[in-house]
């Protein structure tokens, strides 16, 4: 079966073309810095164990036009791996948000749609690009079944002191405000991953997912029980460009003392703070170059970044009542030494010991990068948020 996966991040688009069951990737692709000067969109196509890449810079001002031209790569001549847009079977999207009404990898429907859409406000940097994504997707592979993913839903099994509030009961019941999570396709797979390198099902894992959002999930023997998004992807670390825990009382500051409205605090917290705020940009290796250049500002946000991180470490710690392994994943995760050094400096106290030279290489796949002596693993895993994507939607067809 021909499944193509689309994930539309906050800042990027990931794609990935999978036969399946046989879980063999087709071609592959990332557009990044969607919306900043020099988008870069790589694309790689599999044949015959080889990968050939094509890698182009060009300015895509948002996700329809980053989309196109993922469209238009798909069938070019010469590097094409399909002729007619037809052969696609199946598209499984990325949905960040899936509020009260989907749990569940869903078909797409005309009520989906309108679902996600009303999910926006709640998550403004994401719910558009997905949804966005999924009209793009019903014109250019018309004879495809259309299924949504949510980010959401690994997170359903988090008990209710973990979810609820403590505001008054009714604005649960009425209103659906409780912690959702985020990042559930990716804490999932990555906790996967692990419980299965540590041999051992039972496994107490903090998953740390260093995106352009930034999450981490507490999992108990593959169930999730904490997380630290909540309602909306805003909340908990310090991320990108969003502020991450802040004081609610800085909300009435802002609105009754400087005379913001909603859509102005909502694009301060969400869009203009994080890293960006603190540094004057929202990518990792921007902020290191400015940090090797002297910039005390970036070295200040690399220290709250890896502060914020290393409290919820301990606080999932707790939660969890032990550790087995912390695991980073994504963009940062995956990618930055300096980040992982950060988190686990003076961490002994949590069996946590960073082999330094380790953490510094470069491989592909799973990595162990603490010492022989440390008591927990630290691990760092490339996660494949499309290849669960792909792994959902086949799930889905066979129960239908
Ligand atoms: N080599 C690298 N070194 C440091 N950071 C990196 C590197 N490559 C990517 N990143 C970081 O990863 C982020 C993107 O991560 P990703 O998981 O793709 O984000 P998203 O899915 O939210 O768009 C970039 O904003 C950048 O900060
Ligand atoms: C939910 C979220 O923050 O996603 P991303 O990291 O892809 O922006
Ligand atoms: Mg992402």
């Amino acid at each position: 079966m021909n499944v193509f996966v689309i994930n539309s991040g906050s800042s990027s688009i990931k794609y990935q073309f999978f036969k399946m069951p046989s879980e063999q990737p087709i071609c592959s692709g990332l557009v990044e810095r969607i919306g900043l000067e020099d988008s870069i969109i790589t694309h790689k196509v599999y044949t015959g164990g080889h990968e050939q890449v094509i890698s182009r810079t060009l300015d895509l001002p948002d996700h329809e036009a980053g989309m196109q031209e993922v469209g238009r790569l798909l069938t070019e001549p010469e590097i094409g791996v399909i002729q007619n847009p037809d052969e696609i079977e199946v598209v499984g999207h990325r949905v960040v948000h899936g509020g009260e009404s989907f749990s569940k990898t869903t078909v797409i429907t005309l009520e989906v749609k309108e679902e996600i859409k009303k999910l926006f406000p709640l998550a403004p940097l994401h719910n558009p690009g997905g949804y966005l994504g999924i009209e793009v997707a019903e014109k250019i592979f018309r004879k495809a079944t259309q299924i949504a993913v949510f980010d959401t839903a690994f997170h359903q099994t988090l008990p209710e002191k973990a979810f609820r509030y403590a505001i008054p009961n009714s604005y649960y019941t009425d209103y659906g405000i409780r912690v959702y999570g985020f990042h559930g396709t990716s804490h999932k797979f990555v906790a996967e991953q692990a419980s299965e390198y540590l041999a051992k099902p039972s496994a107490k894992i903090i998953t740390i997912h260093l995106g352009n959002g930034c999450s981490m999930a507490a999992v108990d023997g593959g169930t999730c029980v904490d997380t630290s998004m909540g309602m909306g992807p805003l909340d908990g670390l310090v991320m990108g460009t969003r502020s991450g825990n802040i004081d609610a009382s800085i909300v009435f500051h802002l609105v009754s003392h400087l005379g913001y409205d909603v859509e102005q605090v909502s694009n301060l917290l969400n869009k203009r703070s994080g890293m960006l705020g603190l540094t004057g940009y929202s990518d990792m290796r921007d902020i290191r170059k400015s940090m090797d250049k002297g910039d005390k500002n970036a070295r200040l946000a690399y220290d709250l970044y890896a502060y914020r991180i290393k409290k919820y470490i301990g606080s999932y710690a707790a939660a969890l009542g032990g550790l087995d392994a912390i695991v980073f994943t994504a963009g940062v995760g995956e990618n930055d030494p300096l980040t992982r050094k950060l988190v686990c400096q003076d961490m002994d106290f949590f069996g946590i010991s960073l082999d330094e030279d380790k953490n510094q290489k470069r491989e592909p796949g799973i990595r162990e990068i603490n010492t022989a002596n440390g008591r927990t693993k630290v691990l760092v895993i490339p996660t494949n948020e499309e290849l669960e994507i792909a792994n959902q939607c086949l799930g889905l067809l066979r129960e239908m």
